[in-house]
């Protein structure tokens, strides 16, 4: 009888199980569970005759973000030289993948699978909740409602309602779009986006439809908030930095960020507020996690998040399911369902 594939388990410390399905998998599969205290004992570990040295897949049940091994960069090229040539699959619960090294990856014929649209109703609701607070600044009063009750006073004369505000959207994919629509729905908010190309199905997906602008400078000319919503990629670094502050409307701009922190020059971002061109910010995530800027740390127009856009049980329940048909597939047809790679 043929021996069962070894497929790496990195589990998170939070996540959702699915049992039933599991125990089906492990039905034609040898689970392994990572438990490295370190990505040199990792790399140990898939040299010829170590425990991991014959693994056909590994699947990262949390986010690259999430768990006891955020900080094990297991899929970058130190790691990558040494997985063995059994290694075909990777599949890691999330949206975005550049913590991963997909070119080293595809160099070396291994698919690598990320779980689109597992986690675009968490972040779209995460997105609505902050271009809000940007506007209205709830997390300031909350904080007044705690010590300070006489200071949220001044909100009367300090916040806007957004319906009627153009919200610019940099980056119109599936979680894009996802916020605009909540936006216009919920916020009554006119739509501009940017990005390398025109979008007519996003635009068809809003009720009123949407602007698009090839060049950022004369979008954020126009609109009241931004959300960034693009990979981060070495052309998406510093995006929003002082030249793209400096273009903001006169009545100032919002910034929300639920992307990648370094699309953000965060010094700039500061300046900017500081300099009345920014009059509010929502971030998820940060230019280098887990260290929030000081500055804004400090400021009530700032509404800071820890970068949990996507924790809900529903995400973590969505990214198992991705991760297990994309192993289903793999084993069946040596194609797994959603590679970002082509190999
Ligand atoms: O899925 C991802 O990549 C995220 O960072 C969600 O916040």
């Amino acid at each position: 009888m043929a021996e069962k594939p070894s497929v790496l388990l990195i589990e998170s410390s939070v996540q959702h199980i699915d049992h039933p399905r599991r125990q089906a998998l492990s039905e034609n599969v040898n689970f392994l569970i990572y438990d490295c205290s370190s990505v040199d004992e990792f790399i140990h570990r898939l040299q010829p005759g170590g425990t991991y040295s014959n693994i056909t897949a590994i699947i990262r049940t949390g986010w690259l973000k999430a768990g006891p091994y955020a900080s094990h960069l297991v899929f970058t090229n130190k790691s990558i030289v040494h997985y063995p040539p059994s290694l075909k699959l990777i599949c890691c619960s999330g949206h975005g993948y550049d913590a991963a090294d997909i070119e080293a990856l595809t160099a070396r014929g291994i698919w690598y699978c990320n779980t689109p649209n597992a986690c675009t109703e968490a972040v779209a609701n995460t997105g609505l909740s902050l271009v809000l607070e940007s506007f209205r600044y709830l997390s300031y009063a909350q904080w007044c409602a705690r010590f300070d009750w006489q200071k949220s006073r001044e909100l009367g004369t300090k916040a806007v309602d957004p319906a009627g505000m153009v919200l610019g959207v940099i980056g119109m994919g599936d979680i894009g779009i996802a916020i605009a629509q909540k936006c216009e729905a919920a916020l009554g908010m006119k739509i501009a986006y940017q990005g390398p190309r025109r979008k007519p199905d996003a635009e068809a997906k809003l009720k009123g439809g949407a602007q698009y602008y090839l060049d950022l400078l004369e979008m954020l000319s126009v609109v009241d908030c931004v959300v960034v919503a693009a990979p981060y990629t070495p052309s998406t670094h510093h995006l929003l930095s002082q030249r793209e502050f400096r273009a903001a409307k006169k009545t100032g701009l919002r910034v929300v960020n639920i992307a990648r922190g370094k699309i953000i020059d965060e010094e700039a971002l500061v300046s900017a507020l500081e300099a009345g061109q920014v009059v509010g910010i929502g971030l998820d995530v940060h230019e280098n996690e887990p260290k929030v800027h000081d500055k804004l740390r400090e400021n009530w127009m700032v509404t800071l998040l820890p970068h949990i856009a996507v924790c809900s049980d529903t995400s973590w329940a969505n990214f198992e399911a991705g991760n297990w048909s994309n192993l289903e597939s793999f084993l069946e047809s040596g194609k797994p369902e959603t590679p970002v790679n082509q190999v």
